[in-house]
């Protein structure tokens, strides 16, 4: 099964964003969106996955399929990290959390309540929660974001697994995760016309 986008357009805060996105992401496959702040890749993330509908044109693959994952990490504070991932892998129907565990060097923090997590570490429970959604379609906003240079090889080896069993990612990234088989799709070709400008350099915004 084939993630396809076709000829979108999409809205935020009632005003067009991006328009006449096409995509197509297969199985085994990566795609990082690129673009300036502003551009429209939460937005399109969002869409994708269900959460806003489109202004106009077409997504082929059931919001079951997917796995989104956003700024928020969605975590329950109170549950220890292994309730957390119970508590998902419940929800999904999936079983085993002890890969997701190891895969995300959580296996330490097991039994910690969520809420004394550092930022990372919250992070890295947010991203072990993909693992246990049995999904193969992921959507990740920003999904490196306190992370450090060790975590983001955890991840970036998480994914790369995840290809390899089938799966696929669509991710934004400011990042250059390492993963050398993943492509690039630059939004900035499909600014709407009558969305935000482009921000200014630096000397536009601090003259
Ligand atoms: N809650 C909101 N209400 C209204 N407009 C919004 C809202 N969130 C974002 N926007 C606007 O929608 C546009 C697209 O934002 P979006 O978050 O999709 O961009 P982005 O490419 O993900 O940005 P960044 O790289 O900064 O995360 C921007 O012009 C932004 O100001």
């Amino acid at each position: 099964m084939e993630l396809t986008v076709t000829d979108l357009s999409i809205a935020r805060g009632g005003l067009p964003v991006l328009t006449g996105v096409s995509l197509r992401l297969g199985p085994g496959r990566a795609l990082v969106l690129r673009g300036p702040n502003g551009i429209g890749k939460t937005t399109l993330l969002r869409t994708i996955a269900g959460l806003q509908p489109p202004l106009s044109g077409s997504i082929g693959l059931p919001p079951e399929d997917i796995a989104y994952a956003g700024h928020a990490d969605g975590i329950k504070p109170t549950l220890s990290v292994t309730e957390n991932l119970r508590f998902w892998a419940r929800i999904f129907g999936t079983g085993d959390i002890a890969p997701a565990l190891g895969a995300m060097d959580l296996v330490a923090l097991a039994e910690r309540p969520a809420q004394s997590l550092s930022a990372g570490q919250k992070r890295r429970l947010g991203l072990a929660r993909l693992l246990v959604t049995g999904r193969r379609f992921w959507l990740l906003d920003e999904p490196t974001v306190s992370l450090d240079v060790a975590s983001v090889a955890l991840f970036a080896g998480a994914v790369r697994a995840h290809l390899a069993q089938g799966g696929a990612a669509l991710m934004a990234t400011h990042i250059d995760l390492g993963i050398a088989e993943a492509e690039v799709l630059d939004l900035t070709a499909f600014r709407a016309a009558s969305a935000a400008p482009a921000p200014g350099g630096f000397d536009e915004a601090f003259a």
